[in-house]
């Protein structure tokens, strides 16, 4: 096998209970030290996807190889424990009758020096040498979830499957320990599996996401590509608040407040949903009734009134009701709180917004 050739791969996965797929026709690879995300809303097959490659789910039907060597297929079956894969869940499980030391080289061969050393070297490297005879007991959540993670480190696995491993953990440490493990993995060019339902541990994780809905994976890619070219309305809304304008296209452009979208290739009297994210809806004040001239870059200003404004951390959620109908948020950066009922008008980054035929 070529170096470069990925750790995971799956091809065609499918899984069902009880004559109902749950996973559908999933296909995907994972290189040494890249990160790719399971992402998606509950119940949409994303646990089944990493317990099928586990070997602890018995799938339809589907090809998982695992460096080059299937464990997975028509005629193949490899055992969980002889997959070489490692795995990290939120209840970090580790055994209680052990100590940090012999929870980490439990899964170890060699000599007990080489073993020693190993326990050492990544105790080192998730900062807790000082603990290595305690107790799982003695450790808080996010050392025991550090523990964790040596532990699952330790026999080197080509793959690491992680299922939602940070959500037990409250936000002031889930930064911290997220970006070790990341840092961790990367250097023992494991290949990851990451599940997680947060957009936004997603796109902080991953090298590449692929969005789940229903069983099947509706969008793959780079978590910028993901956000700044959603597949549809859904996968736009799964990143953030979203704000749509819906139209009718008419020789392939829409007439809205904003003024004429285009709609190229799609059908006369499709009904479509413009999309546009809070942040990239400007605002700017009503002068005498008038707002800005028109430009190509933003379209046509529409006026709204204030109805409602809020300071929610780093920014300012405004929401407006537009005088041609309809209400759209917006955000802006640090403290902006107009009065309801003041006067603005908005307009849309065109570059920033998408139209997707109605579904
Ligand atoms: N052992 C099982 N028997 C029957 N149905 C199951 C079983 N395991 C999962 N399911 C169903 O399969 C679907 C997918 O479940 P899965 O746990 O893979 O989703 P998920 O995306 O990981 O959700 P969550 O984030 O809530 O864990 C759900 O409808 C679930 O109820």
């Amino acid at each position: 096998m070529t170096p470069s050739a990925p750790r995971l791969e799956i091809e065609h996965l499918t899984c069902a209970f009880d004559g109902q797929q749950v996973v559908r026709n999933v296909s995907l690879s994972v290189g040494a030290g890249d990160v790719l995300c399971l992402l998606g809303p509950s119940g949409c097959g994303k646990s089944t996807t990493l317990r099928a490659i586990a070997g602890v789910e018995s799938p339809q039907s589907g090809k998982i190889r695992i460096d080059g060597t299937e464990v997975l297929g028509p005629t193949t079956f490899v055992p969980p424990e002889k997959r070489g894969v490692g795995l990290i869940f939120q209840d970090f499980a580790l055994f209680p009758h052990l100590s940090v030391a012999d929870n980490i080289a439990f899964g170890l061969k060699g000599t007990k020096a080489a073993k020693r050393d190993r326990v050492r070297e990544l105790l080192d490297r998730v900062r807790m040498g000082r603990y290595i005879d305690a107790w799982p007991h003695e450790l808080s959540g996010g050392e025991q979830q550090r523990v964790a993670l040596a532990r699952a480190v330790a026999p080197r696995p080509q793959v690491m499957l992680m299922d939602e491993p940070f959500s037990g953990l409250d936000n002031r440490l889930r930064d911290g320990i997220r970006d070790e493990t990341l840092s961790v993995l990367k250097e023992e060019g494991t290949a990851v599996l990451l599940v997680t339902h947060e957009p936004e541990e997603a796109m902080r994780m991953a090298d590449e996401i692929a969005l789940m809905r229903r069983g099947d994976i509706v969008q793959m890619g780079a978590p910028y590509n993901i956000y700044n070219n959603p597949a549809d309305r859904a996968a736009a809304a799964f990143f953030s608040d979203i704000n749509v304008i819906e139209g009718e296209v008419n020789g392939a452009l829409t007439d809205t407040p904003f003024g004429q979208f285009l709609a190229p290739g799609v059908p006369d009297g499709t009904e479509v949903d413009i999309v546009i994210r809070p942040q990239h809806v400007r605002i700017d004040f009503d002068r005498a009734g008038r707002g800005p001239n028109p430009t190509p870059q933003d379209g046509t200003p529409a006026r709204a009134v204030v109805t409602r404004s809020r300071f929610i951390g780093k920014e300012s959620l405004v929401e407006f009701r537009l005088d041609a109908g309809g209400v759209m948020s917006a955000t802006v950066p640090s403290v902006f709180l107009p009065k309801p009922g003041t006067p603005m008008w908005l307009a849309i980054r065109r570059d920033r917004c998408f139209v997707f035929p109605r579904q």
